[in-house]
């Protein structure tokens, strides 16, 4: 890492500012981690610690990001998949692991949940898992490894390195119809999105930040369609959606979704859709997304609403102008995600394979 924002008053987060070639990765492993708890005194995680397994399994956040790193390597989906996942977790009943867990004993799975079918990662997470509990069996909980594997990916990602704190015990229990209605939809308008964010305490800042995760990754068609063909009932297009930025995503995906183009960043068997660094640009995370919702070439309606609201809007141009504040601001929300309503002991469990409960 480089070490040292000064000029946002925080020395600990990386700022490297594109992604990291693979021939470059090995520096991100022997630099030393600095961290001081008393830099982020406004982040609230009162009941986990730092270092949770310094005694018990001192080498777990190094298996970790040495297992995130090598998958890194051989796939291009490990960081957007880990985040996404980290997202759609801490945000139905906390950060418990509960969205690993699979349908058992007539116990419904909050991965069939309908906002949670295109989710990717469980088996990443099971690599992880497997090699943990070779070296300490019975010991990291499926919660703490999907918030560390994720915030491992996103520095992979070129995005910030934001320090955690750990200790979160894993759920017996699934939430699929919670999932099913909690969960933020693409197509929401500003104020639902705004109502679901608050919620769980994120404000309009931190919210239009934490959107700032579809900087990498990708977005099927079903999930912006409407814009291109049907919108609002009528017979045609978003009238908001800039012209050039419509025909590259109708060239992407077509009317009825059967029978798709091919899309050059997507596997034969999967439906095409947009990259989000659809310029290939290669940035991972910073500026580039809300550069494009100002230029109107946000991908979901959920996306393009940040431009609808007065302090929304505000914000969005902020993060446009300056990536540094985006990267502080990110590295401070994705902590407070990753410690949402966290189970710790008594409470919970340690699973030993993440998908079942013990
Ligand atoms: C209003 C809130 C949000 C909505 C409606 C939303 C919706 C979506 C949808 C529909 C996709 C496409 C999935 C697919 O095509 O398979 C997606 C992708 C993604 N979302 Fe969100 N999202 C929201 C907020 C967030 C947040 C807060 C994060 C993380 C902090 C996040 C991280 C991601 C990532 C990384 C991807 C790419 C996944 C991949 O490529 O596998 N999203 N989101």
């Amino acid at each position: 890492y480089q070490i040292g924002e000064p000029k946002n008053g925080l020395t600990s987060s990386s700022v490297t500012s594109t992604p990291m070639s693979h021939s470059s990765l090995h520096a991100f492993w022997y630099h030393p981690r600095v961290f001081n708890p008393k830099e982020f005194p406004f982040i609230d995680q009162p009941f986990l610690e730092y270092d949770f397994y310094r005694n018990s399994c001192p080498q777990a956040e190094y298996i970790i990001r040495s297992t995130v790193h090598q998958l890194y390597k051989t796939r291009s989906d490990v960081a957007p998949a880990l985040l996404r996942l980290v997202f759609h977790d801490c945000f139905v009943q906390g950060c418990d692991a509960s969205i690993l867990l699979d349908a058992s004993n007539g116990v419904e799975s909050e991965k069939d949940a309908p906002p949670n079918e295109t989710l990717k990662g469980f088996d990443l997470i099971d690599v992880i898992k497997s090699k943990l509990e070779e070296e300490c069996p019975a010991t990291v909980s499926c919660a703490d490894i999907l918030v560390l594997a994720a915030r491992d990916g996103v520095a992979l990602a070129g995005g910030p390195f934001y320090p955690l704190r750990t200790g979160r015990r894993d759920s017996i229990l699934s939430f699929r119809q919670i999932a099913a209605s909690e969960l933020p939809s693409p197509h929401d308008e500003l104020a639902q999105t705004l109502t679901t964010f608050a919620t769980r305490g994120f404000d309009e800042r931190e919210t239009v930040t934490l959107l700032g995760a579809h900087s990498i990754g990708m977005i099927h068609c079903k999930f912006f369609r409407n814009r291109l063909f049907s919108y609002k009932g009528t017979n045609g297009p978003d009238p908001t959606l800039e012209p050039e930025f419509l025909n590259l995503m109708r060239s992407r995906c077509n009317r009825t979704g059967s029978s798709e183009p091919p899309s050059s960043t997507t596997s034969s068997e999967e439906e095409p859709g947009m990259d989000m660094d659809y310029e290939g640009t290669g940035q991972g995370f910073g500026t580039i997304y809300y550069k494009s919702l100002v230029q109107r070439r946000g991908i979901l309606h959920a996306d393009q609403q940040l431009m609808t609201g007065d302090g929304t809007r505000w914000w969005v141009h902020a993060y446009a102008a300056d990536s540094a504040l985006f990267r502080r601001d990110f590295a401070m929300a994705m902590m407070k995600l990753s410690s949402l309503q966290v189970l710790t002991a008594p409470f919970g469990q340690v699973r030993l394979n993440c998908s079942k409960i013990v």
